[in-house]
């Protein structure tokens, strides 16, 4: 069974690594939405396979890490691109959350990534 818990973040960023010109090397935000996806068996005494508050426990230190922060400013997020962001959102949530199995990176309504480790 999958379950997720969507979290939405505001945060500015721009991208260093584009090309002169490009619109993203601007300065710019968004209200990034971050689903974090657990994948395991359905408890039967408690008819579920973790709690959603237990989720939201452990995204915690990583809302406060981002959450109304310049994201080129973050320590491993130089090049905040939605790869790198769900990757190091990734990093940080699995060895508390070992169940973890997907994160959505939406970072507008059109554009986004999925990433599932490895
Ligand atoms: N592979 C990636 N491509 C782009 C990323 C990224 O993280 N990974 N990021 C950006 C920009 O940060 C930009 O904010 C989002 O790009 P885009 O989808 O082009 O934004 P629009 O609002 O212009 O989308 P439309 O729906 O096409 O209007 C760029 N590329
Ligand atoms: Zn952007």
């Amino acid at each position: 069974m999958d379950l997720f818990k969507v979290f939405q973040i505001e945060a500015a960023h721009r991208l260093p690594a584009v090309p002169p010109g490009h619109k993203c090397s601007r300065l710019h935000g968004h209200s990034f939405r971050i689903e974090v996806h657990v994948s395991g068996p359905v408890d039967p005494q408690f008819g579920w396979v973790m709690d959603f508050a237990d989720i939201k426990q452990a995204f915690a230190p990583v809302f406060e890490a981002l959450d109304h922060h310049y994201l080129n400013e973050v320590p491993g997020l130089e090049n905040p691109t939605s790869e790198n962001l769900a990757a190091w959102i990734w990093t940080r949530l699995k060895p508390g959350l070992p169940l973890l199995s997907r994160i959505v990176v939406h970072e507008t309504c059109t554009s986004g990534c999925s990433y599932s480790g490895g």
